[in-house]
């Protein structure tokens, strides 16, 4: 709702009221109307300021309202109600005003803002573009360029931004609503005319056309498919080309569009996820709000490779005091110059000061011993593990987490080594660890939620969407990539080459297809993983058994390109040819093509065509089946956690949701259909036989996502 008073005798102050955002739904809009109405309506006011409670002017349109029915007053003719009205209209901006919220003060006469308040249009991670006229309105203020870089990235920009650019007209560090009052009081009875934007001409620069293309191949470059950031591009041309009228048509047609895409259902599905994953909870019940994590002021980071340098940087960064411990005094020179490095580097971009003396650096696991808070980051090695937690355990003081980075070996393990196993966490980061968003937060059977919690904390401190997931091998992430890299494979010895594998999953959205992601990445790493449990067999290169391990269907091509030295980007031979060394410029190798020609041969393999539609449903719908089963192992306690991951650490592209919700759109009768059409042609590849959870939810009518957890309860309740 709104709340309309008068101040100062002749000012009518709305105060939007909805919290915790105060978000434009049907009543505050309601309220907006009504107020507007009896401001207009009292001959004693003589100028209005629009105001949100709590220091915050308004986080924009109601997203939860877009699913629905729409009702009460429609944001557009009221903004335009404001923008015609007689009788001065001042936003007072605090906090943010965001989407909507923003396109209301856009609506208004003038704009004052408080000097710590951020605006923007964020519609397009949203799947949509600022159609509540700011696609017309912004440009026509602060000229074609700067709104085009608003619009299409939705990033916000702080209040000193926003006055250089002439979308506000003051900041202050006083209290805004007061000194927008005074200026309410200022400016009544002046005339209006040339403060309402929509009758402004809009500023282009002579150069215009180059200027739109350019952003829309940069558009279209970087959208992956995405079809909003390419509408607010053709929104902000209809506002350099054509009359107001006539832009605000073309910004509907393009918005009706973009609402009734699945693209658009995705992002508010995925806007909520990302909410969702901060409650988290665990089998025993647990639970983000009634578990309070203890505070950390001093962290440890032991082993300095790639992954412990980024840690380090990543915590230095956000302000904690880090021992960075590595036991080889030229690693440790090494790794201090590339801390060094990326900190300045960091610091120059933000325009900060670098936090180098947060950093204290060590030979000696002794130097940790005052720590709240360690993270482990040696090889992956278990016994190396092992070894690192029981001196850790030895020399850290009494209630010092422990956490490990691993990727995917056995949390349970590692608790073990200690004596207080139940301060024992893994803390996933994904490379580099300074820039990924994604941290998997991993709980074993004897995790305390005290440490769950603290982990989860620190995550978001340094800035990271933390996950909450259950001890397994590959814990979410991995585990479910294990099925989709199999399945990648097994294409390649049926006739698939890695550039088509590639080309499908880039066009579905992927920023890399699976074997350039794999040659980034480096084969090795997973060649020295399948080595450790037993599946790789040397020089075993014919018979029936190269392709078969423990009963399953086995592919070495992986193990095969390891043994020629070809490692990937790094060897600059990998499922690619590259110029050099470490070049990131992949080329189809003819090497790579009549080997695996010579493969199939051997194995008396035929090539068969193999299109799109198979790539996509054999790679992804294994993927979503290993989903379903950690979902019902109770590994990740809802859908949403496994979207997050899939969109944060593996690139999987946002506007489809995560890997779940893109099943719920595919119907999950379809996915079943088809793994056990696979399953049927491949019954030696066990990760496409439909897990029961799946089967489950199609036989009880494929309830939406959201309703997932309760059918899950009931499966998990029966076992
Ligand atoms: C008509 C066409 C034109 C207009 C289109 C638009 O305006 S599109 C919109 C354009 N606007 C945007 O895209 C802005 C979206 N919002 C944000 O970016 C951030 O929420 C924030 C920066 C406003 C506050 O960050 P923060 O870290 O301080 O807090 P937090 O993020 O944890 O949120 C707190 C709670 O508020 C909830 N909630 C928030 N916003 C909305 C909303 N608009 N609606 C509904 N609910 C909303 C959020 O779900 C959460 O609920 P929970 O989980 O407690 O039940």
């Amino acid at each position: 709702m709104a709340q309309y008073t008068r101040v100062s005798g002749s000012v009518g102050l709305i105060t939007l009221q909805s919290p915790p955002v105060n978000a434009l739904s049907a009543a505050v809009r309601q309220g907006i109307v009504d107020s507007m109405q009896r401001a207009l309506s009292e001959p004693e006011v003589k100028s209005v300021v629009i105001c949100g409670q709590n220091g915050i002017f308004s986080g924009g349109a109601d997203i939860k309202e877009f699913g629905g029915q729409m009702s009460g007053p429609p944001l557009i003719p009221m903004i335009h109600a404001i923008e015609a009205a007689s009788k001065p209209v001042v936003a007072a901006i605090e906090g943010i005003a965001l989407g909507g919220g923003l396109e209301l003060a856009l609506g208004c006469h003038y704009r004052i803002a408080h000097s710590k308040a951020r605006v923007g249009l964020p519609e397009v991670t949203l799947g949509l573009l600022p159609g509540a006229g700011g696609s017309q309105r912004l440009p026509r203020l602060i000229g074609v360029p700067a709104a085009l870089d608003l619009i299409t990235t939705g990033r916000y920009v702080t209040a000193a931004e926003a006055l250089k650019f002439g979308l506000v007209d003051q900041i202050t560090d006083h209290n805004t609503v007061n000194v927008a009052v005074k200026f309410a009081q200022r400016v009544a009875g002046q005339p209006l005319d040339a403060r309402r934007i929509s009758t402004y001409p809009c500023l282009c620069p002579p150069d215009v056309d180059v200027l739109f293309e350019e952003v829309m191949q940069r558009v279209r470059r970087t959208a992956r498919g995405a079809i909003a950031p390419i509408a607010c591009v053709q929104a902000v041309r209809a506002a350099a080309t054509l009359p107001y009228n006539q832009g605000m048509e073309r910004e509907r047609e393009l918005m009706a569009t973009l609402f009734t895409s699945g693209q658009t259902r995705a992002l508010q599905y995925f806007f909520f996820a990302q909410r969702a994953v901060g409650r988290w909870s665990m089998p025993s019940g647990a639970r983000w709000d009634t578990s309070k994590p203890r505070p950390v002021h001093k962290a440890a980071v032991i082993g300095l490779g790639t992954m412990g340098r980024g840690i380090t940087v990543a915590l230095a960064q956000a302000g904690f005091s880090v021992v960075a411990v590595e036991t080889q005094e030229k690693q440790l020179m090494e790794a201090k110059q590339a801390i060094s490095g990326m900190l300045e580097r960091g610091a120059k971009r933000r325009g900060v000061a670098p936090a180098l003396d947060k950093i204290n650096y060590g030979c000696n696991i002794q130097s940790v011993a005052d720590v709240d808070l360690v993270i482990e980051a040696v090889f992956e090695d278990m016994a190396l593990k092992k070894k690192v937690f029981q001196q850790l355990s030895a020399v850290c003081k009494a209630g010092t987490f422990l956490c490990s980075n691993t990727s995917g070996l056995d949390i349970d393990q590692l608790a073990c080594q200690t004596r207080n196993p139940e301060l024992v966490v893994g803390m996933h980061f994904f490379a580099p660890a300074h820039v990924m968003k994604l941290l998997e937060v991993v709980y074993g059977p004897k995790s305390s939620p005290l440490a769950v919690a603290t982990a989860m904390q620190l995550g978001k401190k340094i800035g990271k969407v933390s996950v909450a997931v259950g001890n397994c091998r590959g814990f979410v992430g991995n585990r479910m990539l294990k099925p989709y890299l199999e399945q990648a494979l097994f294409l390649l010895e049926e006739g698939a080459t890695p550039e088509f594998v590639d080309q499908v999953l880039e066009e579905f959205g992927f920023a890399m297809g699976v074997f350039r992601m794999s040659d980034l990445s480096g084969l090795d790493v997973g060649w020295k993983v399948r080595m450790a449990d037993g599946l790789v067999v040397p020089n075993s290169t014919t018979g029936q058994a190269t392709r078969l391990r423990q009963g399953r269907r086995y592919s070495p091509l992986g193990d095969l390109l390891c043994e020629q030295g070809r490692f990937g980007q790094k060897t600059g031979r990998g499922w690619y040819q590259y110029n050099k060394p470490g070049s990131q410029v992949a080329k189809p190798d003819p090497w790579l093509h009549s080997f695996l020609d010579e493969y199939r041969a051997r194995h008396t393999l035929v090539a068969r065509r193999i299109d799109h539609q198979e790539v996509l449903e054999r790679c992804l719908y294994s993927m979503i089946n290993e989903g379903f089963r950690i979902l019902e192992d109770g590994i990740a306690a809802g859908p949403e956690d496994i979207d997050i991951i899939y969109v944060f650490g593996y690139s999987w592209p946002r506007h489809r949701g995560g890997p779940m919700f893109y099943a719920t759109t595919v119907g999950l009768n379809k996915v079943l259909e088809r793994l056990e059409h696979y399953h049927q042609a491949h019954p030696d590849v066990p990760s496409l036989q439909p897990c029961d959870l799946l089967r489950k939810l199609v036989a009880s009518g494929s309830p939406p996502i959201q309703k997932w957890r309760e059918v899950i309860k009931k499966v998990r309740s029966q076992l």
